[in-house]
């Protein structure tokens, strides 16, 4: 029997969960990816003022944040479709205890690699402002209130999986499926979504409503890794439609 393609098997399984009812079909790169929305969470990736505002933590460490606003305007709009189908709504919320305890010392790595933690090193009259719990830096920015029935997790390193709940939450709730949206791509985005594959997640990224720390070629290039290691891409507009069809 002749080698099978890559594309070919992966069009197999693909077609297999096509034929289940309830699936809906995703045109994603780099193939469309088929899913159950009733087995899909969306997960909204630390839109906090860290990340999303001027004056925030980005935006104090040198990083731009001036086009951050279609991010979250994109993401209200993913977020009453998915509401609106029944879907769980996960927040993450990045940081840590004002005291900086759970950012670890010299002795873990984010101490050294934590732009937040060297801006504040280098300029002490912002400690205690940047991704502390009770701080405005630390708040979801004002245009997502999470809603009663979504789910709020905080979270103290990268990825979304280590030292929290979700892996239990999305289990317990027949999550197989993870839409991402949210900041940063190349980041939490990225990390959150590569552990989610370790742990056989489906993960999609809705590319326009995802924006990078960095420069844009950070973002090009997380998304490059996801649609070719890790997951699906695809945009807004494709999930919204697809989620309004019968
Ligand atoms: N939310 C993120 O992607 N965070 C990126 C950098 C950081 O938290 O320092």
């Amino acid at each position: 029997m002749a080698e099978q393609s890559y594309y070919e098997v992966a069009g197999y399984f693909q077609s297999e969960r096509a034929g289940q009812p309830s699936q809906k079909v995703l045109p994603a790169k780099p193939e469309p990816i088929t899913f159950n929305p009733a087995e899909t969470a969306v997960i909204v990736v630390d839109l906090q003022n860290a990340y999303a505002s001027k004056n925030g933590y980005l935006d104090k460490a040198g990083f731009d944040v001036s086009t951050t606003a279609p991010v979250i305007a994109k993401t209200i709009k993913v977020l009453e479709v998915a509401r609106a189908n029944g879907m769980p709504v996960v927040f993450f919320q990045n940081g840590w205890d004002p005291d900086y305890h759970e950012a670890g010392g010299p002795g873990s790595p984010n101490w050294y690699k934590s732009n937040a933690l060297k801006t504040m090193r280098k300029q002490p009259e912002l400690m205690g402002t940047m991704l502390a719990k009770g701080t405005w830096d630390y708040d979801l920015v004002d245009e997502l209130k999470p809603q009663p029935g979504d789910m709020v997790i905080p979270k103290t390193r990268y990825s979304g999986f280590f030292n929290t709940n979700l892996d239990s939450m999305l289990r317990s709730r027949g999550i197989r499926n993870l839409v991402f949206t949210g900041i940063a791509t190349n980041v939490c985005v990225e990390s959150t979504l590569r552990d989610g594959f370790f742990l056989e997640y489906f993960g999609i990224v809705l590319e326009d409503a995802t924006y990078q720390a960095g420069p844009r070629s950070a973002h090009d290039a997380a998304l490059f890794n996801i649609e070719t290691f890790f997951g699906w891409v695809s945009s807004v507009d494709e999930f919204c439609t697809l989620m309004a069809s019968k």
